[in-house]
């Protein structure tokens, strides 16, 4: 049996970093960027009014007051988007709207606020404003030339942005791996029959499927192979076409447990078996046809942590990523809590906050077949293999299994 270090790093030493395409900015959301991105233009890209109001000469309005207004005349009006053909000379003033280009021969804009209509064509000043005031200059956001994005960079909402105010309407993006999903097991349904004596609802194609979502790759529904040598093989096979195949159930010591034997077959290999962690021990790892194959314990539970633990780092590298972890604060264990093994435990638990610190309670029942207490866990606490027990109030570090909606809150800011 082999430790859940050791056996992360086969894993991450087996699998490589995919190739790039091309993509459409908004559908690169959540991807890593495979280019340097340099900007090809200011921004903004010419000097434009921070308010609505008016562009004047600063040394127009000084000694300019409410008690002793300045009076300008106003030569034209500005919206933004128009690019004004005047100079502005002295005694002069040009309505302008927020955005518009500064007008040649105006150094200032004095808000609204701070003006009364005149006579006619007139405003009124009622304050002295020094030169650049309420300007914003070409290039205070992004100079031309300046590097924006590197290769290697997370694509999040604030990113995207970025890139169109550089018009950027494609970009290059590490490709998403397809992640074939086989359950095995001559218990299963599908979801859509009816429920039989001795049977149950294939729920693992389902659970792992969501996750291959939650990591941002591809899953593909390969159903059920039946506890077969023939079906296995078959249906392995077809995963092969993707990039990562992914199998859960018929990998422990049962009669009809024949995962193992497909990862031995010639053309295989088969690099692990058993992992010294709970729940998630029976688990194979290896390479069908040349492709990453990992064969998860069938138990609903085990197979979920098993992904979290092994598969999502894996396929977050695969698409480029450096951060491959998920988050792990420090937590104080609200309840006592014991264990009989020597291995690595990753323990389902709900969080909250108090104050600063996270108080981490265990969800219930931690069999490796009762989902719901993994529904309710918001992380895992991973208890490491020589800790056998831990008291009520002592620290323990929590793998936070943030996907981006189950760690919202119902409490705003
Ligand atoms: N003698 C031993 N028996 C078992 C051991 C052991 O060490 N010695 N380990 C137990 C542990 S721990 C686990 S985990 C399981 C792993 O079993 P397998 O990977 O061989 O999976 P199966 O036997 O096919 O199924 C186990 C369990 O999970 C249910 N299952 C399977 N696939 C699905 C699915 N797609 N959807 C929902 N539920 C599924 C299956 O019906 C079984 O109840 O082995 C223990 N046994
Ligand atoms: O390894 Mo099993 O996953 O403990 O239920
Ligand atoms: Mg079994």
């Amino acid at each position: 049996m082999i430790s859940v270090q050791e056996a992360r790093d086969i894993v991450l030493a087996q699998v490589k970093v995919l190739g790039t395409e091309r993509k459409e900015l908004l559908a690169s959301l959540g991807r890593v960027i495979a280019e340097d991105v340099f900007a090809p233009h200011d921004v903004p890209p010419h000097n434009n009014s921070a308010m609505d109001g008016y562009a004047v000469r600063s040394e127009d309005t000084h000694h300019a007051s409410r008690e002793h207004p300045v009076t300008l005349n106003v030569i034209e009006d500005l919206p933004a988007g128009y690019v004004s053909q005047r100079y502005l000379q002295t005694g002069q003033a040009i309505r302008i709207m927020t955005g518009a280009p500064i007008p040649d021969g105006a150094d200032a804009v004095v808000r609204v606020e701070d003006t009364l209509r005149g006579e006619g064509e007139q405003v009124l000043i009622l304050r002295e404003v020094p030169p650049l005031y309420d300007l914003r200059l070409a290039g205070e956001d992004i100079r031309q030339g300046d590097l924006i994005l590197r290769q290697g960079d997370l694509l999040r909402p604030a990113e995207i942005g970025l890139l169109s105010s550089l018009g950027r309407s494609t970009i290059q993006v590490y490709q998403r791996p397809q992640v074939a999903i086989l359950s095995t097991g001559d218990e299963l349904l599908y979801i859509d029959e009816p429920l039989q004596p001795g049977k149950i609802y294939n729920s693992n194609s389902y659970s792992l499927a969501a996750l291959v979502l939650d990591a941002g790759a591809i899953p593909i529904q390969l159903g059920i192979a039946r506890d077969t040598r023939e079906d296995l093989e078959q249906k392995f096979l077809a995963g092969a076409r993707a990039d990562v195949i992914i199998s859960s159930g018929g990998v422990s010591v049962g009669d009809y447990d024949l995962v193992k034997e497909m990862l031995k077959k010639s053309g295989s290999e088969m690099q692990f078996w058993k992992v010294c962690m709970k729940p998630g021990k029976p688990q194979a790892f290896g390479a069908i046809a040349g492709k990453p194959t990992f064969g998860l314990p069938g138990n609903p539970v085990s197979s979920m942590v098993s992904f979290e633990v092994f598969v999502r780092p894996a396929l977050l590298k695969m698409m480029g990523h450096t951060q491959i972890y998920r988050r792990v604060v420090t937590a104080t264990l609200a309840e006592d809590f014991r264990k009989s093994d020597r291995r690595k435990h990753f323990v389902r638990v709900a969080l909250r906050q108090e104050n600063t610190r996270y108080i981490a309670s265990t969800t219930g029942d931690q069999g490796s077949g009762i989902l719901r207490s993994m529904a309710k866990a918001k992380g895992l606490m991973v208890v490491d293999e020589e800790r056998m027990q831990i008291q009520a109030g002592e620290s323990v570090a929590v793998m936070l299994l943030d996907h981006s909606f189950s760690m919202s809150s119902t409490r705003d800011f």
